[in-house]
C-alpha cells in the first residue's frame, strides 16, 4: 500500500498533568482523527480531575520558538490555542500567526474553566481580545467566556445567540458559543454566527460529571477536521459529534470530573 501523508495539526496550548484536557486531550484528539499534532507548550498546570494545584508559564519566547520551529519544517494545516495564561504570551501568539500567515486559526479563549476557575491572568484579557480574538476562523467561548467577551449574561437559549452575535463583530470569521456549562438539555447546545448563518447544533445532553477536557477536545477536534479540509462549519459540526461520542464513553477516574474517552472505539 502506498504511504499516506497525514494532514498535520498544531496546538498552542498548556499540559494538563491529568491527562484529561490541554494539550494532553488535543494530540489524543488529533491522533483519533489521523491527523499528526505537533504542540507548543505555554504553562505546565499541576492539575487531576479536581482542579488545578499550581501552573507555570513558559517564557513567551519559547512558545514563539516551538512554534516557529514546527511550521517552518512540519508546516500545518490547522492549528488551535488553548489555555495562553499571560499577556505576554498571548501577544506573541497573536503576533507568531500573523507573521507565519497561518491559516485555520481555532481560537478557544480558554479564560475560566466549567467549574468556574479562573485559567489566565486579569491583564490578559483585553489583549485576547484585541489580538487574539480577531485572527479566529472559529472561536469557541464557552458560557462564562462569552458573557465575558460579549458582555450579555447568558441564561437561555436566546442570551447564547444574542452573545453569539455581540461577539462576532470583535473580528473572528465565525463565532461559536458553547452550551456545556448551561442547565438542562442546553448543555448539549451551541450556537455557531459567522456573520450570515446563525445556526444552532444540538446533540443529546450526555447525563456524566465527566466531562473534564470538553471545550479543549472539541476545538481540537475542530482544528483536526479543517487541517483534513472541510470547512468551518462542517468541521464544527463533525467535532460536536465527536465530542457526544467520547461523552458517552467518558473515563470515571479520579476523585473529581474524568475526561471524556478520546478513543472510545477501542474501549470495551
Ligand atoms: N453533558 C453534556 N452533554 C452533551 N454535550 C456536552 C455536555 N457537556 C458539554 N458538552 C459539549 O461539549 C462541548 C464543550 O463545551 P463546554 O463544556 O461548554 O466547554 P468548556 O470545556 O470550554 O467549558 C460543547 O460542544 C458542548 O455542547
Ligand atoms: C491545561 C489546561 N487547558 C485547558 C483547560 C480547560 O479544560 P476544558 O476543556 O475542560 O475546558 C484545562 N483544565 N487545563
Amino acid at each position: 500500500m502506498p504511504k499516506q501523508i497525514p494532514p498535520v495539526a498544531l496546538t498552542i496550548a498548556g499540559s494538563d498533568s491529568g491527562g484529561g484536557a490541554g494539550i494532553q486531550a488535543d494530540l489524543k484528539t488529533f491522533a483519533f482523527h489521523r491527523v499528526h499534532g505537533t504542540s507548543a507548550l505555554t504553562c505546565v498546570t499541576a492539575q487531576n480531575t479536581q482542579g488545578v494545584e499550581r501552573v507555570d508559564a513558559l517564557p513567551a519566547e519559547a512558545v514563539r520558538a516551538q512554534i516557529e520551529a514546527v511550521v517552518k519544517d512540519l508546516g500545518e494545516q490547522a492549528l488551535k490555542t488553548g489555555m495562553l495564561l499571560n499577556q505576554a504570551i498571548i501577544m506573541t501568539v497573536a503576533q507568531t500567526v500573523t507573521a507565519l500567515k497561518l491559516t485555520n486559526v481555532v481560537i478557544d479563549p480558554v479564560m475560566v474553566s466549567r467549574t468556574g476557575a479562573q485559567l489566565i491572568d486579569d491583564d490578559a484579557i483585553a489583549t485576547l481580545r484585541q489580538q487574539l480574538v480577531p485572527l479566529a476562523t472559529v472561536l469557541t467561548p464557552n458560557r462564562y467566556e462569552a458573557q465575558i467577551l460579549s458582555g450579555v449574561e447568558i441564561a437561555s437559549l436566546a442570551d447564547m445567540e444574542q452573545a453569539a452575535e455581540k461577539i462576532y463583530p470583535l473580528g473572528p470569521k465565525a463565532v461559536l458559543v458553547k452550551g456545556g456549562s448551561m442547565a438542562g438539555e442546553l448543555r448539549g447546545i451551541d450556537v455557531w454566527y459567522d456573520g450570515r448563518t446563525l445556526d444552532v447544533l444540538r446533540s443529546e445532553t450526555v447525563d456524566t460529571l465527566d466531562t473534564h477536557g470538553t471545550g479543549c477536545t472539541l476545538s481540537a477536534a475542530i482544528a483536526a477536521n479543517l487541517a483534513l479540509g472541510y470547512p468551518p462549519l462542517a468541521a464544527t459540526q463533525r467535532a460536536k459529534t465527536y465530542v457526544t461520542a467520547a461523552l458517552h464513553h467518558a473515563l470515571r477516574i479520579g476523585q473529581g470530573q474524568g475526561p471524556v474517552g478520546h478513543f472510545y472505539p477501542l474501549l470495551s
